[in-house]
């Protein structure tokens, strides 16, 4: 799925890189195009994908000049055909556009937020052209199709995910063989320090107050609950082949240490940095080359301490689930990804309470078990079903 860390291929770009941007408007997207607004000589921007916001879409496209954007909401290309009228930029709308002009490019960010970003992942993959992959979702959702496409057709997956990106770095030039074990590090959160008695009175906004990252409402709230470790766990678990119990958490207030690779011999890696996105985001794109870039730099005589600590299972019971859906395996993964964007958003339109999303997720894998997770279609039933199964337990 990723590519050979041990011998890199060197990349001699002769042109800059088509590059097709999908979910530009969001957290990733938008830090995606300032990336590659450092990098002109390397980077063309071919793609642009919004889901219904054709306003900054437009701006986007205006300043960037691609040959095209999509947007999801059919509702859209009107005012986005017209706000773009003259400048020669194919406008296109729907989620099947989406997935129809993700593989006109050499190399796709996929940065739409949810299960929606799993099938122009698959379109560029099985179309043989590599994927810089925020949308950690694919990976829950349907690792072993994506698995299956990146064999079939020789793409690769290039982590951008800031943990994923971590383990990447370190394991460039190691044995396979040679990892014992991964440690993925958490902010625990806001509320790592808050006592659980009170959680039932969380409001979305103490939710979306992350300590250490700015990003999109849905994956702030699955770091509050913790849902968004359980993610990751699953992604860390295919994107590097991993057994289930190979891969750990440790919560790591400063989110200075990105992750962890334990080797056979008792020694560790650490990938180390000012938690900004940006430079994976860059990394994805530029590997196995790195390019020099202005992002802030560790100021290592002021940092102070470190701190790690194992995390609360009691406090923050969605943890175990991640262990729960590798070992249940099936569509239950798909299951726990759909039921948590659904309660996610009821949790954000104040329809349930914060307790209730781990809660709501759980039961909606427990419902999942046994069915099919062989195909794409089995997969999206069983997202369906989740996503009904908890629309159904709404007050
Ligand atoms: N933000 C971060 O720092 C990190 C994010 N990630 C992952 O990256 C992905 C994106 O996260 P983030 O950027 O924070 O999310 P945002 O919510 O900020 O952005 C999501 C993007 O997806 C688009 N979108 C939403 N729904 C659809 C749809 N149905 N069809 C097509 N496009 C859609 C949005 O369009 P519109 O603006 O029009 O709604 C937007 O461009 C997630 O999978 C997340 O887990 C991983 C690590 C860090
Ligand atoms: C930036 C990034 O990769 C996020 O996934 C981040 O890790 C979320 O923080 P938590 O560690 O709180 O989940
Ligand atoms: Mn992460």
């Amino acid at each position: 799925m990723i590519p050979d860390l041990r011998h890199p291929a060197p990349r001699h770009p002769r042109a800059p890189r088509r590059l097709a941007v999908l979910g530009s408007t969001g957290s990733i997207g938008t830090q995606t195009l300032e990336v590659a607004a450092l990098h002109p000589e390397a980077v063309r921007i071919v793609t642009l994908t919004a889901g219904r916001n054709w306003k900054l879409l437009a701006e986007q496209a205006r300043e960037v000049r691609p040959e095209r954007v999509v947007i999801a909401d059919e509702a859209a290309h009107a005012p986005l055909a017209e706000a773009l009228a003259g400048t020669g930029i194919e406008v296109l709308a729907g989620e099947a556009a989406i997935v129809d002009v993700a593989p006109e490019a050499d190399l796709v960010v996929a940065a739409i937020v949810g299960a929606a970003g799993l099938r122009p992942t698959l379109a560029a993959l099985c179309a043989g052209v590599d994927v810089a992959l925020a949308t950690k979702e694919a990976l829950v959702v349907a690792g072993a199709l994506v698995r299956d496409a990146c064999e079939a057709s020789g793409a690769h997956v290039l982590p951008i995910d800031s943990e994923h990106s971590a383990l990447f770095q370190c394991l460039v030039g190691e044995p396979p063989e040679a990892v014992e074990r991964v440690v993925l590090t958490a902010s625990g959160g806001p509320f790592r320090d808050r006592d659980p008695k009170t959680f039932a009175s969380i409001t979305p906004e103490e939710a979306l107050d992350h300590p250490n990252w700015s990003m999109g409402a849905r994956i702030t709230v699955d770091s509050a609950t913790m849902m968004n470790k359980v993610l990751e766990v699953i992604e860390a678990r295919w994107l590097y082949d991993l057994r289930p119990e190979q891969v750990g958490v440790v919560v790591h207030p400063q989110s200075i240490v990105h992750s962890v690779v334990e080797f056979v011999d008792g020694s560790a890696k650490a990938q180390i940095g000012v938690p900004t996105m940006k430079v994976p985001i860059q990394y994805a794109l530029s590997f196995p080359d790195r390019w020099p870039a202005p992002f802030p730099r560790l100021d290592w005589a002021t940092l102070g301490s470190l701190d790690f600590h194992a995390p609360d299972e009691s406090a923050f019971p969605a943890l175990p689930l991640a262990q729960e859906a590798m070992r249940a395996g099936g569509a239950v993964p798909a299951a726990l990804n759909a039921a948590d964007e659904v309660a996610v958003q009821a949790f954000l339109d104040g329809r349930v309470r914060f307790p209730d999303i781990p809660r709501l997720v759980e039961a909606a894998m427990d419902d999942a078990r046994g069915a099919s997770g062989e195909s794409l279609d089995a997969l999206l039933d069983a997202d369906a079903r989740a996503r009904a199964f908890v629309r159904q337990r709404l007050v």
